[in-house]
């Protein structure tokens, strides 16, 4: 499948920021070998998406359960394709850890997005400690089949929280390892369709070791943060998904 390589800004940029990061990254997506997806911000998605001749997707990084309601400061997933998001991060493991996100929380939101037609990127992973415990596979399983609806359609990104932002990554045998798990889970309960989904590979993907993460089985693409925010970095990683 073509390999979708997506930026999450995270809590990064000024509306001036964000537009000049955009304009480059767009700037040098003709000709790569991947899709290109960025999710910056919500406040800065309406400006992005008015972008002229805009070929990369745009994703929001967390939206509510709910369709609407009293839910003070939070925003709904129609809201998000409102304004031009076609894409939502779910369950990145900086909303499970800073906002108690729970894999029921998170499968309620799946629900959410599906049923306003955003495509979610959902994210699974396990700590170091859980790595150490050796029980990697069995946590990723777990939060799979809690996080995920029966009528999922989207794509997963397999970040170890130990990995984001640290420099660190797993090895290219236990990347490969648990994107083969993600796969297998996939499959058998999803059969053609999970054969078919995108499992991204998160957690200080940079242009120096895209190549090898990209090269990997089951690894269809990678879900980037900090190399997202450097135009020149984010498209390198794209071309080294060939
Ligand atoms: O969503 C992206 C990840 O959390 C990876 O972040 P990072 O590339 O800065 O390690």
């Amino acid at each position: 499948m073509r390999p979708l390589i997506a930026g999450n800004w995270k809590m990064h940029g000024t509306l001036r920021e964000a537009v000049a990061l955009a304009e480059a990254v767009q700037a040098g997506a003709a000709g790569l070998p991947a899709d290109l997806l960025i999710c910056p911000p919500f406040v800065h998605i309406p400006a992005l998406a008015a972008m002229a001749g805009r070929t990369v997707a745009l994703g929001a990084q967390d939206c509510h359960a709910a369709a609407k309601g009293a839910h003070t400061g939070d925003t709904s997933a129609a809201m998000l394709r409102d304004i031009g998001a076609t894409h939502v991060i779910l369950g990145h493991s900086e909303r499970r850890a800073d906002h108690g996100e729970t894999d029921a929380v998170v499968q309620a939101k799946v629900k959410a997005a599906l049923a306003a037609g955003l495509v979610p990127v959902v994210c699974v992973g396990e700590t170091e400690a859980q790595r150490l415990a050796g029980e990697a596979e069995a946590v990723v399983r777990r939060q799979l089949a809690e996080s995920l609806p029966d009528d999922f359609a989207g794509i997963i990104a397999y970040e170890p929280v130990w990995a984001i932002g640290t420099g660190r990554t797993p090895t290219e045998a236990d990347i490969a390892a648990i994107h083969a798990t993600i796969r297998d889970s996939l499959v058998a309960r999803f059969g053609a369709a999970g054969q078919g989904t995108h499992i991204l590979y998160g957690g200080s993907m940079k242009p120096g070791n895209a190549k090898a993460i990209l090269a990997l089985a089951n690894v269809d693409g990678g879900l980037v943060g900090g190399a997202s925010l450097v135009a020149a970095d984010f498209l390198a990683i794209a071309a080294a998904a060939e």
